[in-house]
Protein backbone atom coordinates (compact mmCIF):
# COMPACT_ATOMS: atom_id res chain seq x y z
CA UNK A 1 0.00 0.00 0.00
CA UNK A 2 1.24 3.44 -0.76
CA UNK A 3 2.60 5.95 1.87
CA UNK A 4 2.76 9.49 2.14
CA UNK A 5 5.64 12.06 3.67
CA UNK A 6 5.06 15.66 3.64
CA UNK A 7 8.24 16.45 5.55
CA UNK A 8 9.93 18.96 2.85
CA UNK A 9 6.65 20.77 3.07
CA UNK A 10 7.87 22.26 6.60
CA UNK A 11 10.02 24.79 5.54
CA UNK A 12 7.37 26.65 3.76
CA UNK A 13 3.95 25.76 5.52
CA UNK A 14 4.20 24.95 9.05
CA UNK A 15 3.31 21.43 10.98
CA UNK A 16 0.85 23.38 12.78
CA UNK A 17 -1.08 25.20 10.21
CA UNK A 18 -1.38 21.56 8.32
CA UNK A 19 -2.83 20.10 11.37
CA UNK A 20 -5.23 22.49 12.17
CA UNK A 21 -7.25 21.87 9.64
CA UNK A 22 -7.93 18.78 11.46
CA UNK A 23 -11.78 19.98 12.52
CA UNK A 24 -12.28 21.14 8.59
CA UNK A 25 -11.33 17.70 6.69
CA UNK A 26 -13.63 16.12 9.83
CA UNK A 27 -16.33 18.18 8.41
CA UNK A 28 -15.15 17.36 5.06
CA UNK A 29 -15.65 13.80 5.51
CA UNK A 30 -18.80 14.06 7.03
CA UNK A 31 -20.08 15.76 4.13
CA UNK A 32 -18.72 12.57 2.11
CA UNK A 33 -20.41 10.24 4.59
CA UNK A 34 -24.08 11.50 5.44
CA UNK A 35 -24.08 13.41 1.75
CA UNK A 36 -24.45 16.66 2.71
CA UNK A 37 -22.24 18.21 1.02
CA UNK A 38 -22.00 19.77 -2.66
CA UNK A 39 -22.48 17.05 -5.19
CA UNK A 40 -24.27 14.60 -3.19
CA UNK A 41 -26.00 12.59 -5.94
CA UNK A 42 -22.27 11.48 -7.11
CA UNK A 43 -20.50 9.48 -4.02
CA UNK A 44 -21.35 6.05 -5.50
CA UNK A 45 -16.96 6.10 -5.28
CA UNK A 46 -16.90 6.65 -1.71
CA UNK A 47 -17.34 2.70 -0.54
CA UNK A 48 -17.16 1.50 -4.08
CA UNK A 49 -14.17 -0.99 -3.21
CA UNK A 50 -15.62 -2.25 -0.16
CA UNK A 51 -18.90 -3.49 -1.77
CA UNK A 52 -17.69 -4.91 -5.29
CA UNK A 53 -19.05 -8.43 -5.25
CA UNK A 54 -16.80 -11.73 -6.65
CA UNK A 55 -19.57 -12.50 -8.86
CA UNK A 56 -19.43 -8.95 -10.44
CA UNK A 57 -15.80 -9.71 -10.84
CA UNK A 58 -16.30 -13.02 -12.84
CA UNK A 59 -18.43 -11.47 -15.07
CA UNK A 60 -16.06 -8.74 -15.82
CA UNK A 61 -13.27 -11.85 -16.01
CA UNK A 62 -15.95 -13.78 -18.50
CA UNK A 63 -16.48 -11.16 -20.61
CA UNK A 64 -12.65 -9.91 -20.66
CA UNK A 65 -11.98 -13.60 -21.94
CA UNK A 66 -14.31 -14.05 -24.52
CA UNK A 67 -12.17 -10.31 -26.23
CA UNK A 68 -8.73 -12.03 -24.86
CA UNK A 69 -9.85 -15.24 -27.07
CA UNK A 70 -11.37 -14.05 -29.85
CA UNK A 71 -8.98 -10.64 -30.54
CA UNK A 72 -5.48 -9.46 -31.49
CA UNK A 73 -6.62 -5.63 -30.47
CA UNK A 74 -8.63 -4.29 -28.90
CA UNK A 75 -9.82 -0.87 -29.10
CA UNK A 76 -11.12 1.24 -25.49
CA UNK A 77 -13.25 3.58 -27.34
CA UNK A 78 -13.46 6.58 -24.56
CA UNK A 79 -12.53 10.13 -23.50
CA UNK A 80 -11.39 11.52 -20.13
CA UNK A 81 -12.82 9.42 -16.97
CA UNK A 82 -13.96 6.92 -19.69
CA UNK A 83 -10.57 5.97 -20.75
CA UNK A 84 -7.74 7.81 -18.03
CA UNK A 85 -8.09 5.33 -15.53
CA UNK A 86 -7.69 1.91 -17.61
CA UNK A 87 -4.96 3.57 -19.28
CA UNK A 88 -3.38 4.50 -16.35
CA UNK A 89 -3.50 0.79 -14.90
CA UNK A 90 -2.40 -0.83 -17.56
CA UNK A 91 0.52 1.23 -18.84
CA UNK A 92 1.87 1.29 -15.01
CA UNK A 93 1.42 -2.60 -15.47
CA UNK A 94 2.72 -3.47 -18.69
CA UNK A 95 6.03 -3.91 -20.11
CA UNK A 96 6.81 -0.82 -22.11
CA UNK A 97 7.19 -2.77 -25.31
CA UNK A 98 4.28 -5.00 -24.75
CA UNK A 99 3.04 -4.23 -28.15
CA UNK A 100 6.14 -4.78 -29.84
CA UNK A 101 7.19 -8.16 -28.36
CA UNK A 102 6.39 -11.40 -30.67
CA UNK A 103 4.66 -13.53 -27.79
CA UNK A 104 1.52 -11.54 -26.48
CA UNK A 105 -0.16 -12.79 -23.77
CA UNK A 106 -2.71 -10.35 -24.44
CA UNK A 107 -4.35 -8.42 -26.87
CA UNK A 108 -2.91 -5.10 -28.17
CA UNK A 109 -4.63 -2.51 -26.64
CA UNK A 110 -5.28 0.40 -28.52
CA UNK A 111 -6.78 3.75 -27.00
CA UNK A 112 -9.38 5.87 -29.36
CA UNK A 113 -12.32 7.94 -29.17
CA UNK A 114 -9.89 10.94 -27.13
CA UNK A 115 -9.57 12.93 -29.85
CA UNK A 116 -10.99 14.26 -33.32
CA UNK A 117 -8.02 13.80 -35.36
CA UNK A 118 -8.70 12.93 -38.60
CA UNK A 119 -5.22 11.31 -39.15
CA UNK A 120 -5.13 9.14 -35.73
CA UNK A 121 -8.48 7.59 -37.28
CA UNK A 122 -7.32 7.09 -40.34
CA UNK A 123 -3.91 5.12 -39.72
CA UNK A 124 -6.13 2.98 -36.85
CA UNK A 125 -8.63 2.01 -39.44
CA UNK A 126 -5.49 1.09 -41.88
CA UNK A 127 -3.75 -0.30 -39.22
CA UNK A 128 -7.11 -2.49 -38.21
CA UNK A 129 -7.79 -3.32 -41.61
CA UNK A 130 -5.90 -6.95 -41.20
CA UNK A 131 -6.57 -7.51 -37.58
CA UNK A 132 -9.24 -9.50 -35.76
CA UNK A 133 -10.19 -6.24 -33.48
CA UNK A 134 -12.83 -5.89 -30.90
CA UNK A 135 -13.91 -2.66 -29.05
CA UNK A 136 -15.32 -1.54 -26.08
CA UNK A 137 -17.31 1.58 -26.50
CA UNK A 138 -16.71 3.52 -23.51
CA UNK A 139 -19.48 6.36 -22.28
CA UNK A 140 -21.44 7.08 -19.14
CA UNK A 141 -23.27 10.12 -21.38
CA UNK A 142 -23.71 7.87 -24.35
CA UNK A 143 -23.20 10.70 -25.95
CA UNK A 144 -19.68 12.09 -26.13
CA UNK A 145 -19.02 13.52 -29.34
CA UNK A 146 -15.18 12.45 -29.65
CA UNK A 147 -16.19 8.78 -28.36
CA UNK A 148 -19.74 8.65 -30.48
CA UNK A 149 -17.53 8.94 -33.95
CA UNK A 150 -14.78 6.74 -33.17
CA UNK A 151 -17.13 4.20 -32.40
CA UNK A 152 -19.31 5.15 -35.20
CA UNK A 153 -15.95 4.08 -37.29
CA UNK A 154 -14.96 1.32 -35.55
CA UNK A 155 -18.40 -0.90 -35.30
CA UNK A 156 -19.10 -0.43 -39.42
CA UNK A 157 -15.37 -1.54 -39.65
CA UNK A 158 -15.87 -4.18 -37.19
CA UNK A 159 -18.85 -5.51 -39.08
CA UNK A 160 -17.22 -5.34 -42.46
CA UNK A 161 -14.09 -7.38 -41.54
CA UNK A 162 -15.89 -9.68 -39.01
CA UNK A 163 -19.37 -9.96 -40.07
CA UNK A 164 -22.18 -9.37 -37.82
CA UNK A 165 -22.11 -11.99 -35.35
CA UNK A 166 -18.74 -12.13 -34.61
CA UNK A 167 -18.74 -8.31 -34.30
CA UNK A 168 -21.43 -8.90 -31.72
CA UNK A 169 -19.20 -11.11 -29.59
CA UNK A 170 -16.43 -8.77 -29.50
CA UNK A 171 -18.11 -5.39 -29.22
CA UNK A 172 -18.44 -4.62 -25.60
CA UNK A 173 -20.34 -1.53 -24.31
CA UNK A 174 -19.68 -0.20 -20.92
CA UNK A 175 -22.79 2.65 -20.62
CA UNK A 176 -25.32 4.19 -18.06
CA UNK A 177 -28.40 1.61 -17.57
CA UNK A 178 -31.04 3.54 -19.51
CA UNK A 179 -30.07 6.53 -21.49
CA UNK A 180 -27.57 7.63 -23.91
CA UNK A 181 -26.80 6.75 -27.61
CA UNK A 182 -24.35 4.15 -26.60
CA UNK A 183 -27.03 2.34 -24.71
CA UNK A 184 -29.34 2.41 -27.45
CA UNK A 185 -27.15 1.05 -29.96
CA UNK A 186 -25.97 -2.02 -27.34
CA UNK A 187 -29.65 -2.64 -26.88
CA UNK A 188 -30.74 -2.78 -30.89
CA UNK A 189 -27.40 -4.49 -31.50
CA UNK A 190 -27.67 -7.34 -28.80
CA UNK A 191 -23.98 -6.36 -27.66
CA UNK A 192 -22.81 -7.42 -24.07
CA UNK A 193 -23.15 -4.00 -21.77
CA UNK A 194 -21.94 -3.17 -18.56
CA UNK A 195 -23.48 -0.31 -16.50
CA UNK A 196 -21.71 2.83 -15.29
CA UNK A 197 -23.52 3.91 -11.85
CA UNK A 198 -25.70 6.73 -12.15
CA UNK A 199 -23.97 7.97 -8.49
CA UNK A 200 -20.06 8.11 -10.16
CA UNK A 201 -18.79 10.38 -12.41
CA UNK A 202 -16.25 9.81 -15.06
CA UNK A 203 -12.89 10.85 -13.15
CA UNK A 204 -14.55 8.56 -10.22
CA UNK A 205 -15.11 5.77 -12.33
CA UNK A 206 -12.13 3.26 -12.54
CA UNK A 207 -13.10 1.01 -10.23
CA UNK A 208 -16.37 0.62 -12.07
CA UNK A 209 -16.09 -1.49 -15.21
CA UNK A 210 -15.25 1.72 -17.29
CA UNK A 211 -11.89 0.75 -16.06
CA UNK A 212 -12.23 -2.74 -14.41
CA UNK A 213 -12.76 -4.58 -17.78
CA UNK A 214 -10.21 -3.20 -20.25
CA UNK A 215 -7.84 -3.69 -17.33
CA UNK A 216 -8.88 -7.49 -16.91
CA UNK A 217 -8.65 -7.99 -21.01
CA UNK A 218 -5.12 -6.77 -20.72
CA UNK A 219 -4.78 -9.48 -18.67
CA UNK A 220 -4.50 -7.80 -15.03
CA UNK A 221 -5.97 -8.94 -11.63
CA UNK A 222 -8.53 -7.07 -10.91
CA UNK A 223 -9.44 -8.93 -7.86
CA UNK A 224 -5.66 -7.47 -6.57
CA UNK A 225 -6.86 -4.20 -7.85
CA UNK A 226 -10.01 -3.54 -6.10
CA UNK A 227 -8.34 -5.30 -2.81
CA UNK A 228 -5.74 -2.34 -2.65
CA UNK A 229 -8.03 0.15 -3.33
CA UNK A 230 -10.56 -1.76 -0.44
CA UNK A 231 -7.51 -1.48 2.18
CA UNK A 232 -6.87 2.28 1.29
CA UNK A 233 -10.57 2.75 1.51
CA UNK A 234 -10.07 1.24 5.13
CA UNK A 235 -6.90 3.63 6.06
CA UNK A 236 -8.79 6.75 4.38
CA UNK A 237 -11.66 6.45 6.09
CA UNK A 238 -13.64 8.91 8.28
CA UNK A 239 -12.74 6.70 11.50
CA UNK A 240 -9.69 7.12 11.10
CA UNK A 241 -7.55 9.87 13.42
CA UNK A 242 -6.26 12.83 11.03
CA UNK A 243 -2.69 12.13 11.75
CA UNK A 244 -2.83 8.80 10.42
CA UNK A 245 -5.06 9.31 7.56
CA UNK A 246 -3.17 9.78 4.65
CA UNK A 247 -5.56 11.39 2.18
CA UNK A 248 -6.51 13.82 4.95
CA UNK A 249 -2.77 14.73 4.97
CA UNK A 250 -2.62 15.23 1.43
CA UNK A 251 -6.00 17.38 1.21
CA UNK A 252 -5.01 19.62 3.98
CA UNK A 253 -0.99 19.69 2.63
CA UNK A 254 -2.28 20.65 -0.79
CA UNK A 255 -4.88 22.79 0.54
CA UNK A 256 -2.68 24.65 2.57
CA UNK A 257 0.12 25.43 0.29
CA UNK A 258 -2.69 26.85 -1.79
CA UNK A 259 -3.94 29.07 0.60
CA UNK A 260 -0.23 30.11 0.58
CA UNK A 261 0.67 30.63 -2.88
CA UNK A 262 1.19 27.96 -4.16
CA UNK A 263 -1.34 27.87 -6.75
CA UNK A 264 0.10 24.89 -9.05
CA UNK A 265 0.87 21.28 -7.73
CA UNK A 266 2.93 19.38 -10.33
CA UNK A 267 2.99 15.55 -9.65
CA UNK A 268 6.23 14.12 -10.48
CA UNK A 269 7.44 10.10 -11.17
CA UNK A 270 10.68 8.66 -12.37
CA UNK A 271 9.62 5.81 -13.88
CA UNK A 272 7.80 6.64 -17.52
CA UNK A 273 5.12 3.52 -16.71
CA UNK A 274 3.61 6.65 -14.45
CA UNK A 275 2.85 8.90 -17.32
CA UNK A 276 -0.65 7.99 -17.85
CA UNK A 277 -1.44 7.99 -13.75
CA UNK A 278 -0.07 11.81 -14.17
CA UNK A 279 -3.16 11.94 -16.78
CA UNK A 280 -5.87 10.26 -14.84
CA UNK A 281 -4.95 12.60 -11.71
CA UNK A 282 -5.01 15.98 -14.27
CA UNK A 283 -8.38 15.03 -14.98
CA UNK A 284 -9.52 13.93 -11.32
CA UNK A 285 -8.44 17.39 -9.91
CA UNK A 286 -8.52 19.18 -12.81
CA UNK A 287 -12.15 18.64 -13.64
CA UNK A 288 -13.30 18.47 -9.10
CA UNK A 289 -11.49 21.72 -8.66
CA UNK A 290 -11.06 24.07 -11.31
CA UNK A 291 -14.41 26.41 -10.81
CA UNK A 292 -15.23 29.38 -9.05
CA UNK A 293 -12.43 31.32 -10.32
CA UNK A 294 -10.68 28.75 -7.80
CA UNK A 295 -8.18 25.61 -7.91
CA UNK A 296 -4.77 24.82 -7.83
CA UNK A 297 -3.56 24.13 -11.05
CA UNK A 298 -2.45 20.30 -12.24
CA UNK A 299 0.29 19.74 -14.17
CA UNK A 300 3.01 16.79 -14.00
CA UNK A 301 6.22 15.97 -15.54
CA UNK A 302 8.06 12.75 -16.08
CA UNK A 303 11.28 12.97 -14.91
CA UNK A 304 14.51 12.33 -15.53
CA UNK A 305 13.03 13.14 -18.94
CA UNK A 306 11.78 16.53 -18.12
CA UNK A 307 14.75 17.54 -15.79
CA UNK A 308 15.88 18.23 -19.31
CA UNK A 309 12.75 20.38 -20.41
CA UNK A 310 11.02 21.35 -17.19
CA UNK A 311 13.90 21.68 -15.12
CA UNK A 312 14.67 24.53 -15.56
CA UNK A 313 11.10 26.18 -14.77
CA UNK A 314 10.88 24.00 -11.50
CA UNK A 315 14.17 25.38 -10.34
CA UNK A 316 14.42 28.79 -11.04
CA UNK A 317 11.02 30.18 -12.71
CA UNK A 318 8.38 31.61 -10.28
CA UNK A 319 7.72 30.18 -7.00
CA UNK A 320 4.24 29.63 -7.38
CA UNK A 321 4.08 25.52 -7.53
CA UNK A 322 4.70 22.48 -5.33
CA UNK A 323 5.54 19.00 -6.37
CA UNK A 324 4.02 15.60 -5.17
CA UNK A 325 6.36 12.99 -6.18
CA UNK A 326 5.43 9.59 -7.00
CA UNK A 327 8.37 7.44 -5.90
CA UNK A 328 8.34 4.31 -7.01
CA UNK A 329 10.42 2.29 -4.41
CA UNK A 330 11.16 -1.27 -5.72
CA UNK A 331 11.38 -1.91 -9.10
CA UNK A 332 10.68 -5.32 -11.21
CA UNK A 333 13.64 -5.92 -12.99
CA UNK A 334 17.18 -5.85 -12.57
CA UNK A 335 19.99 -4.29 -14.67
CA UNK A 336 23.34 -3.40 -13.47
CA UNK A 337 26.00 -0.93 -15.54
CA UNK A 338 28.87 -2.34 -16.90
CA UNK A 339 32.08 -2.02 -16.34
CA UNK A 340 34.23 -0.64 -19.49
CA UNK A 341 37.69 -1.18 -19.48
CA UNK A 342 38.48 2.05 -21.88
CA UNK A 343 35.83 4.20 -19.72
CA UNK A 344 35.39 6.92 -22.96
CA UNK A 345 32.11 7.97 -21.51
CA UNK A 346 33.85 8.23 -18.10
CA UNK A 347 30.93 5.77 -16.23
CA UNK A 348 33.21 3.78 -14.61
CA UNK A 349 32.36 5.17 -11.06
CA UNK A 350 29.06 3.55 -12.02
CA UNK A 351 29.83 0.24 -12.63
CA UNK A 352 28.20 -2.56 -10.80
CA UNK A 353 25.63 -0.06 -9.63
CA UNK A 354 22.06 -0.71 -10.17
CA UNK A 355 20.37 1.40 -12.96
CA UNK A 356 17.75 1.84 -10.11
CA UNK A 357 20.60 3.34 -7.82
CA UNK A 358 21.23 5.91 -10.31
CA UNK A 359 17.60 6.84 -10.94
CA UNK A 360 17.04 6.62 -7.40
CA UNK A 361 20.21 9.31 -6.70
CA UNK A 362 18.81 11.53 -9.55
CA UNK A 363 15.59 11.83 -7.53
CA UNK A 364 16.69 12.30 -4.30
CA UNK A 365 19.44 14.57 -6.11
CA UNK A 366 16.04 16.69 -7.62
CA UNK A 367 13.84 16.48 -3.93
CA UNK A 368 16.83 18.15 -2.53
CA UNK A 369 18.33 20.60 -5.32
CA UNK A 370 13.88 22.00 -5.69
CA UNK A 371 12.95 22.43 -2.29
CA UNK A 372 16.69 24.36 -2.21
CA UNK A 373 15.04 26.37 -5.03
CA UNK A 374 12.11 27.04 -3.45
CA UNK A 375 9.45 24.11 -4.21
CA UNK A 376 7.58 22.48 -1.74
CA UNK A 377 8.09 18.75 -1.92
CA UNK A 378 5.27 16.29 -0.83
CA UNK A 379 6.11 11.76 -1.53
CA UNK A 380 4.34 9.49 -1.86
CA UNK A 381 6.16 6.18 -1.64
CA UNK A 382 4.61 3.29 -4.41
CA UNK A 383 5.97 -0.01 -2.91
CA UNK A 384 6.33 -1.80 -6.60
CA UNK A 385 4.28 -1.35 -9.32
CA UNK A 386 1.43 -4.00 -8.28
CA UNK A 387 -2.35 -4.22 -9.00
CA UNK A 388 -2.51 -4.14 -5.21
CA UNK A 389 -0.74 -1.07 -5.13
CA UNK A 390 -1.54 0.92 -8.28
CA UNK A 391 -5.06 0.01 -6.34
CA UNK A 392 -4.65 1.87 -3.27
CA UNK A 393 -2.72 5.06 -5.00
CA UNK A 394 -5.88 5.37 -7.14
CA UNK A 395 -8.12 4.96 -4.04
CA UNK A 396 -6.16 7.23 -2.36
CA UNK A 397 -6.27 10.00 -4.74
CA UNK A 398 -10.06 10.11 -5.17
CA UNK A 399 -10.73 9.84 -1.29
CA UNK A 400 -8.34 13.30 -1.11
CA UNK A 401 -10.24 14.90 -4.08
CA UNK A 402 -13.38 14.84 -2.55
CA UNK A 403 -11.97 15.83 0.90
CA UNK A 404 -9.93 18.77 -0.85
CA UNK A 405 -12.43 20.09 -3.44
CA UNK A 406 -14.81 20.78 -0.02
CA UNK A 407 -11.84 22.20 1.87
CA UNK A 408 -11.36 24.19 -1.46
CA UNK A 409 -15.38 24.94 -1.11
CA UNK A 410 -16.55 24.13 -4.57
CA UNK A 411 -18.53 21.61 -5.49
CA UNK A 412 -15.92 18.50 -6.59
CA UNK A 413 -18.39 16.64 -8.33
CA UNK A 414 -19.76 18.43 -11.34
CA UNK A 415 -17.85 19.60 -14.26
CA UNK A 416 -19.82 22.42 -15.71
CA UNK A 417 -17.17 24.11 -17.20
CA UNK A 418 -16.51 21.32 -20.18
CA UNK A 419 -19.78 22.24 -21.79
CA UNK A 420 -18.62 25.34 -23.41
CA UNK A 421 -16.53 24.01 -25.81
CA UNK A 422 -19.14 21.97 -26.67
CA UNK A 423 -21.58 24.48 -27.43
CA UNK A 424 -19.74 26.40 -29.71
CA UNK A 425 -18.49 23.16 -31.19
CA UNK A 426 -22.04 22.13 -32.23
CA UNK A 427 -23.14 25.58 -33.62
CA UNK A 428 -20.26 25.70 -35.65
CA UNK A 429 -21.13 22.55 -37.12
CA UNK A 430 -24.91 23.20 -37.33
CA UNK A 431 -26.00 20.59 -35.51
CA UNK A 432 -29.82 20.14 -35.31
CA UNK A 433 -31.23 22.25 -32.17
CA UNK A 434 -28.62 24.38 -32.13
CA UNK A 435 -29.80 26.92 -34.87
CA UNK A 436 -29.91 30.31 -32.26
CA UNK A 437 -26.70 29.41 -31.07
CA UNK A 438 -25.17 29.16 -34.87
CA UNK A 439 -26.23 32.02 -35.99
CA UNK A 440 -24.97 33.97 -32.88
CA UNK A 441 -21.46 32.42 -33.15
CA UNK A 442 -21.31 33.10 -36.98
CA UNK A 443 -22.01 36.72 -36.39
CA UNK A 444 -18.86 36.68 -34.29
CA UNK A 445 -16.34 35.39 -36.66
O1 LIG B 1 -18.26 9.00 -20.39
P1 LIG B 1 -18.67 10.20 -21.17
O2 LIG B 1 -20.08 10.60 -20.88
O3 LIG B 1 -18.47 9.97 -22.64
O4 LIG B 1 -17.79 11.42 -20.74
C1 LIG B 1 -16.42 11.44 -20.90
C2 LIG B 1 -15.79 12.56 -20.16
O5 LIG B 1 -16.35 13.79 -20.59
C3 LIG B 1 -16.63 14.62 -19.47
O6 LIG B 1 -17.98 14.56 -19.22
C4 LIG B 1 -16.30 16.05 -19.73
O7 LIG B 1 -14.99 16.18 -20.11
C5 LIG B 1 -15.82 13.99 -18.36
O8 LIG B 1 -16.27 14.35 -17.10
C6 LIG B 1 -15.96 12.55 -18.67
O9 LIG B 1 -15.02 11.75 -18.01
Amino acid sequence: MISLNIEKTFGFISKEKVSAYEAEVKAAQEMLEKGTGKGNDFLGWLHLPSSISKEHLADLNATAKVLRDNCEVVIIAGIGGSYLGARAVIEALSNSFTWLQEKKTAPIMIYAGHNISEDYLFELTEYLKDKKFGVINISKSGTTTETALAFRLLKKQCEDQRGKETAKQVIVAVTDAKKGAARVTADKEGYKTFIIPDNVGGRFSVLTPVGLLPIAVAGFDIEQLVAGAADMEKACGADVPFAENPAAIYAATRNELYRNGKKIEILVNFCPKLHYVSEWWKQLYGESEGKDNKGIFPASVDFSTDLHSMGQWIQEGERSIFETVISLDKVDHKLEVPSDEANLDGLNFLAGKRVDEVNKMAELGTQLAHVDGGVPNMRIVLPSLSEYNIGSLLYFFEKACGISGYLLGVNPFNQPGVEAYKKNMFALLNKPGYEEESKAIQSRL
